[in-house]
């Protein structure tokens, strides 16, 4: 599933959890992330999302199966591992009494391997980078969660990082705050810093990733670049006109299947291959029947998600 020559930067083999409870969160996990993508990791609230990426940071043991993070195994090597991984997980854990630029002080100050003389740069590069450096003086109770989440990622990006796992960045944003996050994922990612975010969100995935995997109930379903996943099932043919049942009667005689009926509208599933969509179109006016429309709705990560899964998504979150 990775690119030709490139190494993942994630990779699980039958990666598995079952919790003391007797919970199987995650179940048999073959992942392959690429160097390079904004990878995203989707699945409902439950599908064993954050549980996979707290074995991917050496959190939790896995059960059985293994997990390789920029090519060496985890948990064994997460002392070397670690410290080139930026990760936002379950949100950042910040001091509201401290301001940003101090909170940052503070995780740079944990860090054993952080030079102390040119901490102030660190911190004030990191600010600038999140877009928080005109507020880095207010305390941090003080800001909204997109601020509180931007401070979070600026603490991940304290030092250079090969790669960025974030788990629900967006979660609990308003939409300007999630505009915000994407923008500075994209720019992260267009710097060749790996990012593996999880998401509930269908929409958001589209817009920021690469590629991603869909996870159902502790299994993937699937993986590889959001336009093959999409691209995976056909988009569906719309047509709108007065004469809906004979346009149905006129697309069935042209082989096409799965119509539905709704008032003006007539869909279809988008015919495959041998059939072109302008001889599809003439048919339809040439049998005398009034097209106001028509078209092909591109196939979207949803139409491939309920395709998969058979499932509805929670696309609103
Ligand atoms: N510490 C735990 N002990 C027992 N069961 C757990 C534990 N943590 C998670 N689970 C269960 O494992 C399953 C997967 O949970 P997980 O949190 O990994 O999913 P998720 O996809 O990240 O969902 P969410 O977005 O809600 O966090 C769920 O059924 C959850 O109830």
């Amino acid at each position: 599933m990775t690119e030709a020559g490139t190494v993942p930067v994630i990779e699980t083999r039958g990666l598995t959890k079952r919790y003391r409870g007797g919970q199987l969160a995650v179940d048999g996990l073959d992942l392959a992330v690429p160097g390079g993508s904004v990878f995203g990791f989707l699945g409902p609230n439950g599908s064993g999302k954050t549980t996979t990426i707290r074995m991917l940071m050496g959190l939790i043991d896995p059960t059985s199966g293994t997990a390789s993070v920029l090519g060496r195994p985890m948990p064994d090597a997460a002392r070397t591992v670690l410290p080139q991984v930026g990760a936002l997980i379950e949100g950042p854990a910040l001091y509201g009494f401290l301001s940003g630029r101090d909170n940052l002080v503070r995780f740079d100050c944990a860090d054993p391997t952080a030079d102390p003389r040119t901490r102030g740069a660190r911190v004030g590069d990191a600010l600038e980078r999140v877009g928080l450096a005109a507020a880095a003086g207010k305390k941090a109770r003080a800001y909204s969660l997109g601020m509180k989440q931007r401070l979070g990622l600026a603490a991940a990006l304290l030092r250079p990082r090969r790669l960025l796992v974030l788990d629900e960045p967006t979660n609990g944003l308003d939409p300007q705050g999630m505009r915000e996050i994407r923008a500075l994922i994209r720019e992260l990612a267009a710097e060749g810093t790996t990012v593996f975010l999880s998401s509930h969100l269908l929409d958001e995935i589209e817009q920021v990733c690469t590629h991603a995997a869909v996870m159902a109930r502790g299994r993937l379903i699937t993986q590889g670049p959001v336009a093959d996943l999409a691209a995976g099932s056909l988009g569906r043919l719309a047509v709108t006109t007065p004469d809906a049942a004979d346009a149905a009667r006129v697309l069935k005689e042209h082989g096409i299947t799965g119509i539905t009926l709704d008032g003006d509208r007539v869909r279809a599933d988008a015919p495959a291959g041998t059939v072109e969509l302008a001889d599809l179109n003439a048919a339809l006016v040439h049998g005398g029947i009034r097209v106001r429309s028509f078209g092909v709705e591109r196939a979207s990560l949803e139409d491939a998600f309920v395709a998969l899964t058979g499932e509805g998504f929670d696309v609103a979150g």
